[in-house]
């Protein structure tokens, strides 16, 4: 008896538990995950086995280099797998988050993903003052990409070259207008994959890859409602600050090993703090991000 045929496929829709897979030479087939297991993301690397012209089953997913998890921590729901680049979309109008800009960041460091911080709407006369309150961001090292989305995407485009880039922010920044200037035929194509894999059932994650190599060599983006922002489950509050390029250098100089940077006397991070070199809202991050992780752990 031969061993039935398996293939290596990418997975380039999900839907709740259907998926889409994408051979190598772009053909697709509707797959199934086997049993109740669906830990996989839209971007991973599947061994599939194909069952007939249309369908195949998933097998098991080959190693992830990322993974990408939904912002409702607890239930720790993955989107997005091998994705190497995150833009975060920021605009001077509606204000933005910082907040967000900082998770994000930390996100992208424990992932060991790369960052680009995407300041949209340049054409607007508030930008400049949204571009001055980047600066911090941009002297901790991260890249930052000023654009208008509504006249010119192509400094974004050239940017994704090599890269699954994942595209977030929150709503009005101007994410859906950068999508659909990458990729016309975005809004068509999920409303075509909707339909296949869902067969008009409301569903809650979905997320689409698209490839742009036609345009920028080896260029992918994924995209995804659940991915405004995402949660932070597998960080361990103890590693934060070492997620955190200002903190970082600061690692192990508090007079306790065991500091949570907040009442402790000699804390190298509060005195950061109080010297005006860190920001105080730095510091505010760090712990709504260890009280987020220590509740999670009560879960
Ligand atoms: N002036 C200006 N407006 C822009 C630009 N890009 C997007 N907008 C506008 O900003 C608003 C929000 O853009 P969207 O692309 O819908 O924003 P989004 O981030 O996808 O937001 P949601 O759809 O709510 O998730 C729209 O009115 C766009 O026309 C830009 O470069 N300049
Ligand atoms: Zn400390």
């Amino acid at each position: 008896m031969t061993a039935p045929l398996t293939h290596i496929a990418r997975i380039v829709a999900s839907h709740g538990r259907s998926y889409m897979v994408e051979l190598p030479d772009r053909s697709r087939l509707n797959c199934s995950a086997r049993g109740k297991k669906s830990d996989f993301a839209c971007g991973d690397l599947v061994q599939i086995k194909p069952l007939n012209a249309e369908q195949a089953v998933i097998e098991k997913a080959l190693p992830r280099k990322t993974l990408l998890y939904r912002s409702d921590q607890w239930r720790s729901k993955i989107i997005a797998a091998n994705v190497t680049q995150i833009a975060i979309v920021v605009a001077p109008v509606p204000s933005y988050l910082d907040e967000l800009i900082g998770r994000a960041l930390i996100a992208a460091e424990a992932e060991d993903i790369e960052p680009l911080i995407v300041l949209n709407k340049c054409d607007l006369p508030q930008a400049a003052a949204a571009r001055e309150a980047l600066r911090y961001y941009e002297e901790l090292g991260y890249p930052l990409l000023a654009l208008s989305a509504k006249a010119d995407v192509a400094p974004l485009r050239e940017r994704l070259q090599g890269h699954i880039s994942v595209l977030v922010g929150q709503s009005g920044m101007g994410k859906s207008t950068l999508l659909n200037a990458l990729v016309p035929e975005a809004n068509a194509r999920v409303n075509d994959i909707s339909e296949a894999l869902d067969s008009g059932k409301h569903t809650t994650t979905h997320a689409t890859f698209y490839h742009l190599d036609d345009q920028v060599e080896g260029a992918a983006l994924i995209d995804s409602p659940g991915l405004q922002s995402f949660g932070l489950a597998h960080v361990k509050e103890e590693q934060l600050p070492g997620l955190m390029p200002d903190f970082r250098p600061l690692q192990g100089q508090c007079r306790f090993h065991n500091c949570r940077h907040r009442q402790e006397p000699s804390c190298a991070l509060k005195a950061a703090v109080e010297a005006g070199t860190v920001p105080a809202s730095r510091l505010q991050l760090l712990h709504r991000l260890q009280d987020e992780l220590a509740q999670m752990d009560t879960y």
